[in-house]
């Protein structure tokens, strides 16, 4: 048995785990059940509730500046966080504005880890429809729909207990 493949189902105690979680405010409907369905989960697996933060931003493009400086003003405040859950939804439109700000945020948030070393999830939906949008939140009429904060939750506290501080 390769060690490590057996991990799915394993149990971590998150009881001391601190998660900031910092969203973005387009597409409401979608960023409201991304976030619950995280906090959730994150309760579920033991975080105290007093353990998560939450903030905002007015759009996917403000997240890895304003997750870095969340993180950076949390830690100057005297606590701090073991791990951040940037949360996003973009839908294309028209124009090429998805395209440029999916590309680069999804740099920018996987090079943010390095700068402020914490586990940084990917919290960002880049989505063709609005349907496609409500899906992956657990909304809509889809039967495949399944809530993406859930999985983002879960991560958060794999990558802060086994890869925290
Ligand atoms: O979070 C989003 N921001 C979006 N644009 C705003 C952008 O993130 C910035 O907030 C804005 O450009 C100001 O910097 C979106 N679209 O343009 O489609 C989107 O779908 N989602």
């Amino acid at each position: 048995m390769i060690k490590g493949l057996g991990e799915v189902d394993q149990t971590y105690d998150a009881s001391s785990v601190k998660v900031g979680i910092v969203h973005a405010r387009w597409n409401k409907t979608v960023i409201d059940a991304l976030v619950q369905g995280a906090i959730e989960k994150l309760l579920a697996m033991g975080v105290k509730e007093k353990n998560i933060t939450v903030s905002t931003v007015p759009g996917a493009f403000e997240l890895p500046f304003g997750t870095q400086r969340f993180a950076e003003l949390t830690k100057a405040s005297g606590k701090h966080l073991d791990v951040v859950i940037p949360i996003g939804v973009l839908i294309k439109g028209d124009s090429m504005h998805f395209e440029y700000i999916s590309d680069s945020v999804t740099h920018a948030l996987m090079n943010l880890q390095k700068k402020i070393r914490l586990p940084v999830i990917f919290g960002l939906l880049t989505c063709l429809t609005e349907e496609q949008a409500l899906t992956r939140a657990g909304l809509g009429e889809s039967e495949g729909k399944h809530n993406h904060g859930e999985d983002w939750g879960a991560a958060a506290v794999e990558m802060a207990v086994k890869f925290g501080p």
